[in-house]
């Protein structure tokens, strides 16, 4: 059970390094349920990191961390099926069907055979691909893919959802469907851990927007609060401001004028 109150995530003082590149400089946050966190920063600031250490897929770290109460790498099954995630790269099993795939992931996470099946089936059919769910995914387009992902990460109802580039490949429509979806699991207690670079999407859906720039947390709250602290505009524009970014125009000049170069 989710206790309302308790934090479902707990980091303290989090730091992690490769070699002698330190990429994570003392992360401090917690999380309650029922909130999308929109986890947002520059290419390299550390998102994909914090995730991975997370769902204990990186060690080595120093500081706390605590998922459901557990340390990640002490958690057991029963723990990892309070998790879904969502990876910016997949490796999937493409030679196997639909069909086969989900209800694979399904049995892993202790579903029935029957009941992965049926809930795979019936998830496939919402996002439109009820025809090829007995087809191999290596047929599929990109956001085809994607939505089998995202099934796959659903399929067993998990407590906390880590979420990289979900939207990726996904067309209008769909994107409308899946915020939809999403809103809905946080309305039902569900923690959301979306990193994205897609602002616009970030600040419609985020309960709260967490900025990382160089290992560091740089801005947490609101949208509102991150506009209100004498910030303004669109989301992209206080992420701009705030890792101290103004040099696009600059940057395509000398690009363009490059690639014109005999
Ligand atoms: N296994 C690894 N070994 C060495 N360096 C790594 C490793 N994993 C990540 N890094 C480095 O850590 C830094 C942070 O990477 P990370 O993938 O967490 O960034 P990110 O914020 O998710 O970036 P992006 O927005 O590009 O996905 C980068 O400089 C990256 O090169």
């Amino acid at each position: 059970m989710v206790v309302a109150n308790e934090p479902i995530i707990t980091m303290r003082d989090l730091r992690m390094r490769f070699g002698e590149k330190f990429v994570l400089n003392g992360i401090d946050l917690e999380v309650h349920p029922g909130q999308i966190i929109g986890y947002i920063g520059p290419n390299g600031a550390g998102k994909s990191t914090t995730v991975k250490i997370m769902l204990g897929l990186v060690e080595g770290y120093t500081g706390e961390v605590r998922i459901l109460g557990a340390r990640p790498q002490d958690g057991g099954v029963e723990y990892k099926k309070r998790i879904g995630y969502v990876p910016e790269t997949a490796e999937m099993y493409d030679t196997l069907t639909a069909k086969e795939y989900l209800t694979f992931i399904g049995e892993l996470y202790g579903l029935s055979e029957d009941s992965a099946e049926r809930k795979a089936r019936l998830l496939m059919e919402q996002f439109g691909l009820k025809d090829v769910f007995n087809v191999r995914i290596a047929t599929f387009s990109k956001g085809m893919k994607q939505k089998v992902l995202l099934i796959s990460s659903l399929l067993h109802n998990p407590d906390i959802l880590f979420l990289d580039e979900p939207l990726s490949g996904l067309d209008a429509n769909s994107v409308m469907v899946v915020k939809e979806i999403l809103a809905r699991l946080a309305a039902q207690g569900k923690t959301i851990f979306y990193s994205s670079h897609i602002m616009d999407v970030v600040e419609k859906i985020s309960h709260r927007i967490i900025l990382l720039d160089g290992g560091r947390i740089v801005a947490d709250g609101s949208f509102e609060e991150l506009k209100g602290q004498g910030r303004e505009g669109s989301l992209e524009q206080v992420f701009n401001q705030l890792t101290g970014f103004d040099r696009h125009q600059e940057i395509a000049d000398q690009f363009v004028a490059i690639v014109q170069e005999v």
